[in-house]
């Protein structure tokens, strides 16, 4: 019988990664770089090559779709078994190459040496049934199918089938949210899960258009990144068609485009045949479309693309970006010391300008951050302006010191320099945590403001006390 640990909070999780390709080196990253130690197996001589030019990239794209810091970073190591990584571990993803029979080999080593972890499989067509068939016991296995790349996209496919203990499944999932995902468990188990059977829907009608000369490969990518791509990130299909239903919503766009399902829009099942001469013909139109690019500079506009829209979508707190304001939440909010710590986080590509340093507006908004986490610290947090008072900051002055540049990590020390009746006023330090280089100051005047009248007022006995207590400290 399977089970997640049940280690508290602050105690290192230890993950096992066997198998360290794209999606394995992705799942290192996602574990690690959310504080959890990782063991990894791979017998390629290369792997630890790969695996340092994929956390590269992770390092510097994840961190930034967050507004406070991610956990310390867990240590890696490489195993030189199966056995060796599995031991102990509270975790095991399985990412070997898409063949049955080496999952099998493998799955029964990962069982054989460690019969308590659940073992997620990041397969993308098996069913969980499929791979239980060469293992022991009868539900230590499921599917956890992530996306590439697994250290930025949310999504994990949980598939349990027949016999999955619902308890573990669960588990699973909290253990998947924790570490900024966003598990989607399917009910039934099928081949190629839910997302892969329709990509390959897609995929299919795609390689039709080639080998019948309709359109290159650069045209179909226009075709998707120029108009429903967009969509689809948002929105998904059902909810972007019932808006092309008009008013009349999804009835009506039944009603329309029903009809031509049975039209010969599309081939579907009809496969073209992969001969050597269209492999070889959909590869030049590729090269030509994208060569002049290694894959790891591919991989990094994509990571700086996918921050870009994922933090749009946070901002609306739509699709992922659900997933990402959830996850901040859950997040070690700075607050504490003399002076207050304020503000701990990276800076985002997209705060940056033409002249590549953080763009003045954005010391604005790290220093109203600041701001905020002082009115928390105080007792004065959206609780207390949910109940009709706030402070409004009526000046700022800021010194910009040095240059800040996108991936660097930031903090603020703040300090209640003064308290006087309706006035409070801030000092703001904002530093580089790499080696304590004050990179901006920032002096702040906020005024406490009665919400019903929106005119200034007297703050209460008992935060004008915690802000008097406050500022003493600061002294
Ligand atoms: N590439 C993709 O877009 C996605 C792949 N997947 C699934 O993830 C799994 C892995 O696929 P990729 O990472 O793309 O393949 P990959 O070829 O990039 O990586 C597989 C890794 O497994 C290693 N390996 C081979 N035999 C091994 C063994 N006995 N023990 C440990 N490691 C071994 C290889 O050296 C290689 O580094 C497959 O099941 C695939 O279906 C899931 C989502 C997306
Ligand atoms: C092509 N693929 C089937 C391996 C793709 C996936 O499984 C998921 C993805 O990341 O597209």
């Amino acid at each position: 019988m399977m089970r997640i640990s049940g280690k508290m909070k602050g105690q290192a999780m230890r993950a096992a990664v066997i198998g360290g390709g794209v999606i394995g080196g992705g799942w290192v990253a996602r574990f690690l770089l959310n504080g959890w130690d990782v063991a990894v197996f791979d017998p390629d001589p290369e792997a630890e090559r790969k695996l340092d030019a994929v956390l590269a990239n992770a390092r510097a794209a994840l961190p930034m779709l967050y507004e406070r810091s991610l956990p310390k970073e867990g240590r890696l190591s490489f195993a030189s078994s199966v056995a060796e990584a599995v031991t102990g571990a509270d975790w095991v993803q399985e990412s070997v190459p898409e063949r049955l029979d080496l999952k099998h080999r493998v799955l029964a080593e990962i069982e054989a040496a460690n019969a308590e972890a659940p073992i997620g499989s990041s397969t993308s067509g098996f069913k969980p049934s499929e791979l239980r068939e060469g293992m022991a016991t009868d539900a230590s296995v499921f599917v956890a199918h992530p996306f590439n790349p697994v250290y930025l996209l949310p999504l994990v496919e949980i598939v349990g089938g027949e016999g999955a203990d619902a308890g573990v499944i669960a588990r699973a999932c909290e253990v998947l949210r924790g570490i900024g995902m966003y598990p989607l468990v399917i009910r039934a188990e099928i081949d190629a899960h839910i997302a892969d059977r329709l990509l390959e829907a897609v995929w299919r009608e795609a390689l039709w258009l080639v080998k019948d000369g309709i359109a290159t490969t650069g045209e179909i990518d226009e075709a998707i990144r120029m108009g429903f791509g967009l969509r689809w990130a948002q929105m998904g299909l059902f909810e972007t068609y019932r808006i092309a239903g008009g008013e009349g919503g999804m009835a009506h766009f039944v009603a329309q485009f029903g009809p031509c399902l049975a039209w010969p829009w599309t081939k579907l099942m009809d496969v073209p045949e992969m001969t050597d001469d269209f492999a070889a013909e959909i590869g030049a139109q590729s090269d030509a479309q994208s060569g002049a690019l290694s894959i790891r500079e591919l991989e990094r506009l994509r990571d700086k693309n996918l921050v870009a829209i994922l933090r749009a979508l946070k901002r609306e707190g739509s699709g992922a970006g659900r997933v990402l304001l959830e996850h901040d939440a859950t997040l070690d909010a700075p607050g504490e010391g003399v002076p207050l710590e304020t503000v701990r986080r990276v800076v985002p590509s997209d705060w940056t300008d033409y002249n590549g340093h953080m763009n003045e507006s954005r010391y604005g908004q790290v220093f109203s951050d600041a701001a905020d986490a002082v009115m928390a610290h105080l007792g004065a947090g959206p609780d207390y302006v949910a109940s009709g008072q706030s402070f409004f900051t009526v000046e700022t002055r800021i010194s910009y010191l040095m240059e800040t540049r996108a991936g660097e990590r930031i903090r603020v020390a703040t300090r209640v320099m003064g308290a006087e009746g309706k006035k409070l006023r801030l000092f703001h330090e904002m530093e580089r945590e790499a080696d304590g280089s004050v990179l901006a100051t920032c002096e702040q005047l906020l005024v406490h403001v009665d919400l019903g009248t929106r005119r200034s007022s007297l703050p209460g006995p008992d935060l004008a006390e915690r802000i008097r207590a406050l500022a003493a400290a600061h002294a």
